[in-house]
């Protein structure tokens, strides 16, 4: 659905992307997984064209794109209660307005907001329930794409397991394609089936999930998932 060819992204003299080639297909969750100042939120910006690459090709054959961002902070008109900010996400789609509390209600539920912040403000909120409110606003468009940038770094591990067994769920009934950017390996075998990594704007390994996991061929992805084990010990 998303494809990048031979993709470099240069900030002043920097070269922050080298000849970076990816796809994020229809009916997959693809992870891309990289440290902190990798590239991940460059290429994410690049694919829902928030900037353009220096060189290189991006196709794209939707334009039915939805991105969470990494921080929920930004993702909020701060005058608008999250009932106005989800009404808006509706607003210009096929559905008639005395629909929208039927689309609206179901997956706040399934997210587990509680209702007394359904009206709040996004100040009165807490970063884990702004966050929920992000991925509501992006599902309720029912986009082709979803690009989930460290997605669930504002939630807790429990709540973090919840929401992508519920994205998994919606993801498997759409077929979408998602894009799933994170920083470390966790536990995720039953919901990833490609992995890129990226190092210092590099991809340095690419394979299905359970490979990736079980024979890393790069060093890096072995420190990786080395890394990620111990932070899930300690989580635990
Ligand atoms: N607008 C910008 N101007 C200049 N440099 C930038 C800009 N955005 C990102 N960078 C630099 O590009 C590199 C990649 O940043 P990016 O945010 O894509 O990494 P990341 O892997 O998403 O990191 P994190 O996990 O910390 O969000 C970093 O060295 C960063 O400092």
């Amino acid at each position: 659905m998303i494809e990048m060819k031979n993709v470099y992204q240069q900030y002043g003299n920097d070269v922050v992307l080298h000849d970076i080639h990816c796809r994020v297909t229809k009916g997959k969750v693809t992870a891309l997984i990289g440290e902190s100042g990798s590239g991940k939120s460059t290429i994410a910006e690049l694919l829902v064209s928030l900037r353009s690459p220096t060189s290189g090709k991006i196709e794209r054959h939707t334009s039915s794109i939805q991105y969470i961002y990494q921080n929920p902070e930004r993702s909020f008109n701060p005058y608008w209660t999250m009932w106005a900010s989800m009404e808006e996400a509706l607003r210009g789609l096929k559905y008639p307005k005395k629909q929208w509390q039927a689309e609206i209600v179901p997956v706040l539920q399934q997210l587990e907001l509680p209702k007394d912040t359904w009206h709040a403000l996004p100040h009165e909120c807490s970063g884990g329930q702004k966050q929920r409110f992000a991925i509501a606003r992006a599902l309720l468009q029912r986009p082709d794409v979803l690009i989930a940038d460290e997605m669930t770094s504002a939630l807790d591990p429990e709540n973090e397991k919840k929401i992508i067994q519920y994205l998994k769920q919606i993801y498997e009934s759409r077929s979408m394609a998602i894009l799933y950017i994170t920083h470390r390996f966790q536990e995720l075998s039953s919901f990833i089936d490609d992995v890129y990594v990226l190092k210092e704007g590099r991809i340095v390994e690419y394979g299905m999930y359970e490979r990736v996991m079980s024979q890393p061929k790069h060093s890096y992805t072995k420190k990786l998932i080395e890394a990620s084990t111990y932070f899930e010990r300690k989580r635990k």
